[in-house]
């Protein structure tokens, strides 16, 4: 089977890993998206599917049988003629503060990041400055390495893959190899934080700080991946299913569908994590960032396009709070 990836370091480490867990043999396509082209801001692109688009058309013509994608990339709309095949374990939902060694973030912190969710979730948190950013996650670290500011937020599962932080586990990209010190982000460079405390995160090992979801809800979907084959291609389906995990394609339903739900009535920046309890629940919390509006929502697991639309019903029913 051919497996068409974009070509950044993330996407290849995500479709290299699903790779390796198919039973057949596969061939990796490197795809060019529009999202890779430019370094507009993605807000300002417009379009959805900036990064998946690309991919979408090269299975659709054939051009390769399989797609990955970061499950929260993908726009909500459903795709004729294209299906979820799998999606596969969950790796950390959480972002991350990633922070430059030898830099004592403190009060008024330069911290970049292109998302307006991540910028209004962390200043509602703490007294730091938003610095507007986009690129992909090497691209961004060389921006922190090179001093363009203090700190970024990124996906704490791209890190993970990326082979960025102390990993463990058969998770997605967790074993992937090294490159911190290369980029100045070596556990021993980072000590010591005072202002950190006064920032209230405490102390991690390797300047990178897990944002709990109480101060940073993440985008839906985050951490997940998404694989698509065409909706005819039986070979494909049944070679995929096996990579499938029914909790996390439980929990990123509803938080997608909060999602879709939402963005026929707002526009507001949306944080959502679900967590399956152990009782056959699911539990979504939801976050509009930019009023701060925050609420949750618990069902039964196998109603997890319901509790999305409840919850998104529910947050635009509530008052902004400050
Ligand atoms: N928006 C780009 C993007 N898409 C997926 C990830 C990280 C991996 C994931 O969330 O699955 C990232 C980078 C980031 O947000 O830090």
């Amino acid at each position: 089977m051919r497996l068409g990836t974009r070509r950044s370091r993330l996407a290849m480490v995500q479709s290299r890993w699903v790779a390796e867990r198919l039973a057949v043999p596969v061939e990796l396509v490197g795809i060019t998206t529009a999202g890779d082209r430019t370094d507009v801001p993605i807000e300002r692109i417009g379009a959805t599917g900036v990064f998946t688009a690309a991919l979408r058309e090269a299975l659709l013509c054939g051009e390769v049988d399989v797609v990955v994608h970061s499950y929260k990339d993908l726009p909500t709309a459903p795709m004729p003629g294209i299906v979820t095949a799998a999606v596969p374990e969950r790796a950390d939902p959480r972002d991350a503060l990633v922070l430059r060694p030898g830099r004592v973030p403190a009060a008024g912190a330069r911290v970049g990041t292109g998302s307006p969710r991540r910028a209004c979730q962390v200043r509602q948190a703490y007294d730091v400055v938003v610095a507007p950013m986009r690129g992909n996650v090497d691209t961004r670290l060389r921006k922190l390495a090179d001093g363009q500011v203090d700190a970024l937020i990124l996906a704490l599962a791209g890190l993970n893959r990326l082979g960025l932080t102390a990993g463990n586990g058969d998770r997605p990209g967790e074993t992937a190899g090294k490159g911190g010190d290369r980029l100045g982000l070596r556990a021993a460079s980072i000590r010591a934080h005072g202002g950190l405390d006064r920032l209230g995160l405490g102390l991690s090992s390797a300047g990178v700080l897990p944002l709990e979801p109480a101060i940073m809800l993440p985008a839906p979907a985050q951490g997940a991946l998404a694989v698509e084959c065409r909706a005819g291609d039986l070979r494909a389906i049944d070679a995929l299913a096996p990579l499938d995990h029914p909790p996390t394609r439980a929990a990123a339903t509803a938080e997608r569908s909060l999602l879709a739900a939402l963005q026929a009535g707002c526009t507001a920046p949306v944080g959502a994590l679900a967590t399956p309890g152990e009782d056959g629940t699911l539990t979504l919390e939801a976050v509009l960032a930019d009023r701060n509006v925050r609420a949750a929502h618990t069902g039964p697991i196998e109603d997890a396009c319901r509790i999305g639309r409840d919850l998104a019903a529910l947050l635009l029913d509530k008052e902004p709070s400050r």
